[in-house]
Parts: structure tokens; C-alpha cells; sequence
């Protein structure tokens, strides 16, 4: 757990005058789970769009395992794989939770649905489909309908589809968001059961799940990281807690 499988080096998005991202630098260690914190408005959701090719970078650079992906789009990342999930509904609600499932794994193998198609290409859509589905503990639901399913069973569905893109790294955008206190705790285990296979980088404003779950964490204010560290050494930082304490105070308190 040490080689970086992403580096950040002074990357900047501007919105008009306003600097969401401002000349930003992090480094995300292969195989770690990577929070990402930092009160409203610190701009972790637009550097996790920059990171995933939603939205272009103004300046800065990229890398994954060493190599520029700042000019790469959507799709080439996630070839690459770098996937992200939540905050973006992805989901297919008058679908079955089979059918989402294989429409994720068609985009990443470029699988057409073409229904006169090889019987091999529609197994290998089902296999990558009920892989992803046991990942995430959907195997018994895949012919429900999507919406008729529970907010957390399709939080869970959710992150079934970006596996299925086969991620080595995955951005997870706020995963607990709306989930009730029994939902987030199995949100929790399901993120904790993917260290193993994943690099992950979460943002999260849970700070109870964040310094659970965290290997290292990084602390985002006006668009710039102000520290990185274990949970321990963030939680002590008298920047950090400054920084809360400005704008966030519950937030200080949860770290606690
Ligand atoms: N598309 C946009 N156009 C203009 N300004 C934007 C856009 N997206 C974000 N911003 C601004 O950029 C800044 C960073 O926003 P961002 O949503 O990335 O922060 P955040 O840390 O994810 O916040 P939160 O924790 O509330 O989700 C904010 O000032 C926001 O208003």
C-alpha cells in the first residue's frame, strides 16, 4: 500500500470568477481507502467530476499510474478504470435490477444489445451482471423492478453497476446521503468488503463513517487540500478543526 495509483498536481476548475478547484494536489495510494472531507461548498464534488471527466480541468494534471488522463473523456477513464459513483442517479427504475446490472457491464465490454446477438455475448452480460449483483447482496432481488425496491437496496444497486465496470478505482459521492442509520451501516460493511479488490476514494459527509472507514483522509477547504493523514492525525489537526470550527461545528464534534 504505498505506490501511488493517483496524482493530483495543482489542478484548477473555474466556474466564471470563482475557483471551485485551486491548484489542488493529492495522492491517493494504490489499494487505500482515501476520504475526502472538508465543509459545503470546498469543492469535493467538482474535483471528483474533474477526476472521473465530467467536467474538463482548466489547468493542472492528472495522473493515473503515472500516466496523463487530464484530457481523457468519460469513457476512456473508465476503460482505464477509474469509475464513479452516487450523486449521479444512474438507475433504470421500470427496469429489473438484472437488466440495469447488464446495461453497466454492456458499456464497459461495448457489448450492442442486439437481441439476434450470440448466445456467448448475452451469458457474458449475465455473468458480469449476477457477479456485480452478489458483490452487493442483490442476487435474490435481480428480477425486481428497480423502483420498487428500497432507497438503500438501491444505493446498493447503485454501486453494483460502477462494479461491474470492473473500477481499480472507484469515487464514491457521498454513498451514505438519505440512507437511514441500518442502511448506512450496511453501506458501511459493503464499502469495507471492497478494500480488498478496490482503491476507493470517498466523499462523505457522515464523519462517523468517514473515520471508520478511512485509511488515510484528506481535507479539502476552498478548493485546496490543507492536510492529508491518517484518520488520527486529521482529527488533531488544529488547521483542520480551524477550519471546521469556522464553518461546520457539528462536523468538529463528530470527528471527536
Ligand atoms: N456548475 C457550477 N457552476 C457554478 N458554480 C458551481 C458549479 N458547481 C459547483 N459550483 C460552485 O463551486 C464551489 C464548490 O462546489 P462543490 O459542489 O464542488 O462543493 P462540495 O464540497 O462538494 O460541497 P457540498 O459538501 O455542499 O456537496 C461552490 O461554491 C459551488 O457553488
Amino acid at each position: 500500500m504505498s505506490q501511488p495509483i493517483l496524482q493530483v498536481d495543482q489542478l484548477v476548475k473555474r466556474f466564471g470568477g470563482l475557483v471551485a478547484t485551486d491548484h489542488c494536489n493529492l495522492e491517493i495510494r494504490a489499494g487505500e481507502v482515501h476520504a475526502l472531507i472538508g465543509p459545503n461548498g470546498a469543492g469535493k464534488t467538482t474535483l471528483l467530476a474533474q477526476l472521473s471527466g465530467e467536467l474538463a480541468s482548466d489547468s493542472g494534471r492528472i495522473l493515473f499510474e503515472g500516466r496523463d488522463i487530464t484530457r481523457l473523456p468519460i469513457h476512456k477513464r473508465v476503460a482505464e478504470g477509474i469509475v464513479r459513483s452516487f450523486q449521479i442517479t444512474t438507475l433504470l427504475p421500470r427496469l429489473t435490477v438484472r437488466e440495469n446490472l447488464a446495461l453497466a457491464v454492456q458499456a464497459r465490454t461495448g457489448h450492442s444489445f442486439d437481441f439476434l446477438g450470440t448466445v456467448a455475448d448475452e451469458s457474458d452480460l449475465d455473468e458480469g451482471a449476477e457477479e456485480a449483483a452478489r458483490r452487493v447482496g442483490l442476487l435474490d432481488l435481480m428480477e425486481h423492478i428497480v423502483g420498487t425496491l428500497s432507497h438503500g437496496r438501491q444505493r446498493a444497486l447503485e454501486l453494483g453497476m460502477a462494479l461491474a465496470c470492473k473500477p481499480r478505482l472507484l469515487l464514491l459521492d457521498e454513498p451514505m446521503a438519505g440512507t437511514d442509520p441500518e442502511e448506512s451501516k450496511k453501506m458501511g460493511d459493503l464499502i469495507n468488503s471492497l478494500r480488498e479488490e478496490h482503491t476507493l476514494i470517498l466523499v462523505e459527509h457522515d464523519m462517523d463513517a468517514v473515520f471508520r472507514l478511512a485509511d488515510r483522509v484528506s481535507v479539502l477547504v476552498a478548493g485546496h487540500v490543507i492536510a492529508s493523514g491518517q484518520p488520527d492525525e486529521i482529527r488533531n489537526d488544529p488547521q483542520v478543526i480551524a477550519a471546521y470550527l469556522g464553518e461546520d461545528e457539528t462536523a468538529t464534534e463528530n470527528m471527536q
